[in-house]
């Protein structure tokens, strides 16, 4: 019997037996990584269980004593990116087997450097074989190749991929294909490339596994090649089960259940932040956001606040010009172009939408209701004679003020 919270990988499945052979290895370097923790694997389709048959079974493994504000157990997509199977299927198959546990659900591996590592391991691997003559990564162009989405997101975050291997690894061209759903197709990506001059291909699938789009990709590439004579192609190997992906596996776990050393618990780095001239989000009008708004506004920070209701300090302010306060609720490109972000409204499904958009686009955000979910803490604060005394704890803000008022007092003697 563990204490450990348990984990469900909700990988996609293959028919191919090398591929499902290369998911179960990945699921042994979970469990290497993540020593204690029970780890189910579950599939969204072609192979078994079902996602939906691994919570279940996960389910017996859930510890007796989980304080009720705490997940009883977390599923993890193995995908690369968001796309259906990310924001449907599974929620979906966790819903059908949780069994009125609580679930704490995680999101895909990209972004994240390493996995952007490996994948270039792959690449740069492909480019200087064993068995053959090396390649020079300036004389070659990429072609690589993303499984293709209905989420724009997922897409564009393909082609921002392509940008940094080529650059990364240094090749002379570098453009973004799709095996399936949405265009360039990798033959019309050959050809791009090929019409930009290129003699040279490396083809790098950015695939997890091998299986049925592995072998398309061989087989696009072969009948293309038989119209393009003179043209060298190289195909890489997919990501593969990889120790550094299981870590960045293992990190997406201990950040759903907040273990100490990954965010929550862990000590904050302290800052004096330079706000004067920027811009700063505040989602919500109410106690908390009017109590911090003016620290910012002293602070020089132009202050955007969005809520339905302002209570009367903020709706003042906002009459006085000193911010501007759109009177709606919040919408993600709210976060667009801002250097902070406060989450202070009075509904934890908007806060967590704030905080969300926040981590994306690697905004520091201070989460007012579930600082865990947070990237910042407000410390008690206050200036005497040029110095500003900042003190911040852990979730016991009390404490903070008073300690805080001590320092004050010491600093007046
Ligand atoms: C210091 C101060 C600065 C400021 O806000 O300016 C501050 N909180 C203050 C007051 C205060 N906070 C709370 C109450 C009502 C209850 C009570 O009285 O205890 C009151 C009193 C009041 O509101 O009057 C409740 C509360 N606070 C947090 C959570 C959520 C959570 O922990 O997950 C909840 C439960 C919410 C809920 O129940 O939903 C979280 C945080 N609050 C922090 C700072 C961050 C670092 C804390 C630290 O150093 O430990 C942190 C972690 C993140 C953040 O929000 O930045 C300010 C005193 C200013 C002053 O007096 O000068
Ligand atoms: N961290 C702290 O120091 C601390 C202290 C007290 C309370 N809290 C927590 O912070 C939350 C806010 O507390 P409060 O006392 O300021 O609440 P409040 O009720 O005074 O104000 C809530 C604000 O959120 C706004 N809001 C509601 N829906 C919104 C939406 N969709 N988009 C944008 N804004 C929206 C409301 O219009 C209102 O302005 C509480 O729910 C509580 O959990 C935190």
């Amino acid at each position: 019997m563990t204490d450990l919270v348990p984990l469900v990988i909700a990988a996609h499945g293959t028919r191919d037996a090398q591929g499902l052979a290369q998911t179960r290895a990945f699921a042994d370097e979970v469990r290497a990584a993540l020593p204690g923790v029970h780890v189910e694997l579950g599939f969204v389709e072609l192979a078994e269980p079902d996602v939906a048959g691994a919570v279940h079974n996960a389910l017996a493994h859930i510890p007796d004593a989980v304080p009720s504000d705490e997940p009883e157990l977390v599923v993890l997509p193995l995908m690369l990116n968001t796309g259906g199977h990310v924001n449907s299927d599974i929620p979906e198959f966790i819903e059908a087997g949780r069994d009125g546990h609580r679930v704490s659900y995680g999101g895909p591996l990209l972004p994240d450097p390493r996995v952007r590592q490996v994948l270039e391991e792959r690449i740069n691997a492909a480019l200087a074989p064993a068995d053959g003559p090396a390649w020079r990564a300036d004389d070659t162009s990429l072609v690589l190749v993303g499984r293709g989405a209905l989420t724009t997101r997922a897409n564009a975050e393909h082609y921002r991929l392509t940008r940094y291997v080529g650059e990364e690894v240094g090749f002379a061209g570098a453009f973004p294909s799709f095996i399936q759903v949405v265009r360039p197709s990798v033959p019309e990506a050959l050809t791009m490339a090929v019409d930009a001059g290129a003699t040279q291909l490396l083809v790098g699938p950015n695939f997890l596994f091998r299986g049925r789009l592995r072998t398309w990709l061989s087989e696009q590439v072969d009948a293309w090649l038989e119209t393009h004579p003179g043209i060298e192609v190289r195909i890489s190997d997919v990501l593969g089960p990889s120790p550094l992906i299981a870590e960045v596996f293992a990190d997406r776990y201990r950040e759903q259940v907040g273990e100490p050393g990954n965010g929550d618990g862990a000590p904050v780095y302290l800052s004096g932040v330079r706000l004067a001239g920027r811009r700063v989000l505040v989602v919500g009008a109410g106690h908390v956001a009017e109590r911090r708004i003016p620290r910012l506004l002293e602070a020089g920070a132009r202050v955007h606040v969005v809520a339905p209701n302002a209570g009367i300090r903020v709706a003042r302010l906002a009459e006085q010009g000193r911010v501007d306060w759109q009177q709606r609720g919040f919408t993600e490109s709210d976060v667009d172009e801002v250097w902070f972000v406060l989450a202070a409204s009075n509904d934890p499904e908007v806060n967590a939408r704030v905080s969300a958009e926040a981590e994306r686009q690697r905004v520091f955000c201070v989460r007012s209701d579930k600082s865990s979910d947070g990237t910042a803490y407000t410390p008690a604060t206050e200036e005497a004679g040029g110095i500003t005394v900042a003190v911040v704890g852990h979730r016991n803000p009390r404490r903070s003020v008073r300690v805080r008022d001590e320092l004050l007092k010491a600093l007046q003697v």
